[in-house]
């Protein structure tokens, strides 16, 4: 579904991906790792053709993204869905209108049609009812699922989420992950996960690839990675899980 062949990705003279390699099958959640600064959300921009790598090749659904137009690379964003970190609604916008967005400026949906998916979505992530709400009236954790929700519209092949648990309660997060499974379960969706939390890439993750300066340096079934006798893998993923004083 995703394959990723030699990509590097430099900021003027900074090699930022160097020499990046993995594929994601079809209903795989491949978790990213990395510590601050290791490439891990620049990894995600090429994936939805917002950055093109130097050097490299990438496919989503055998289709080779890095060298397409940007009519060509919409049409690709429409199998896609990205729940941006900080969920990125639009705050004029109530609940509803913010999800229904990408059906309204794409699709030749009608009015009533669109509200019913909206419904539909909202309800899929726990929010029935919010669609007249506005995003400042909820907390993080609904703005995520609002973001969530948002994403599916489409009903996308392809999930991708930057730091899906940042700034909420280990619960909140813990019913994020919840979700993030049920999609793959419901939906059958193909997801790669950049996150910070260990206990949430434990939990979500079929596959987990650690970048470390640009590179990716492990990927592994969570159980390999708990092996790894790397101790650049073995300290990111211990200090991850808890602190020692
Ligand atoms: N648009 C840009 N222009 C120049 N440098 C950039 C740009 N975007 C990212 N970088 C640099 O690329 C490196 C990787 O950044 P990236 O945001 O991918 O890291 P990250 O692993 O997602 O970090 P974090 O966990 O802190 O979000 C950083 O050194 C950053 O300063």
């Amino acid at each position: 579904m995703i394959k990723v062949v030699n990509v590097h990705k430099y900021f003027k003279d900074r090699h930022i991906l160097k020499d990046i390699n993995f594929e994601v099958k079809k209903g795989e959640t491949l978790v990213i790792i990395g510590g601050s600064g290791s490439g891990k959300s620049t990894l995600l921009k090429l994936l939805i053709g917002l950055l093109r790598p130097e050097k490299g090749k990438i496919f989503i659904k055998d289709e080779e993204i890095s060298q397409m137009t940007e009519a060509q690379l919409d049409k690709i964003r429409l199998k896609m869905g990205m729940v941006f970190q900080y969920s990125a609604l639009f705050d004029s916008m109530s609940v509803g209108d913010n999800v229904g967005f990408g059906l309204k400026e794409h699709g030749k949906m009608r009015k009533e049609q669109i509200r019913q998916i909206v419904e539909e979505k909202l309800k899929m992530v726990e929010l029935e009812g919010f669609a007249d709400f506005m995003p400042n009236e909820l907390s993080g954790g609904m703005k995520k699922r609002v973001s969530l929700a948002r994403a599916i519209a489409f009903e996308p092949e392809i999930l991708l989420y930057d730091e899906p648990s940042s700034g909420l309660d280990p619960i909140t997060s813990a019913k994020i992950d919840d979700l993030i499974v049920q999609m793959q379960k419901l939906l059958g969706v193909t997801s790669i996960v950049v996150t910070h939390d260990m206990n949430s890439a434990f939990y979500i993750a079929d596959r987990i690839a650690m970048l470390y300066n640009g590179e990716m340096i492990a990927i592994g079934t969570p159980e390999e990675i708990k092996k790894s006798t790397d101790n650049r893998v073995l300290e990111f993923i211990n200090v991850s899980k808890e602190r020692k004083r």
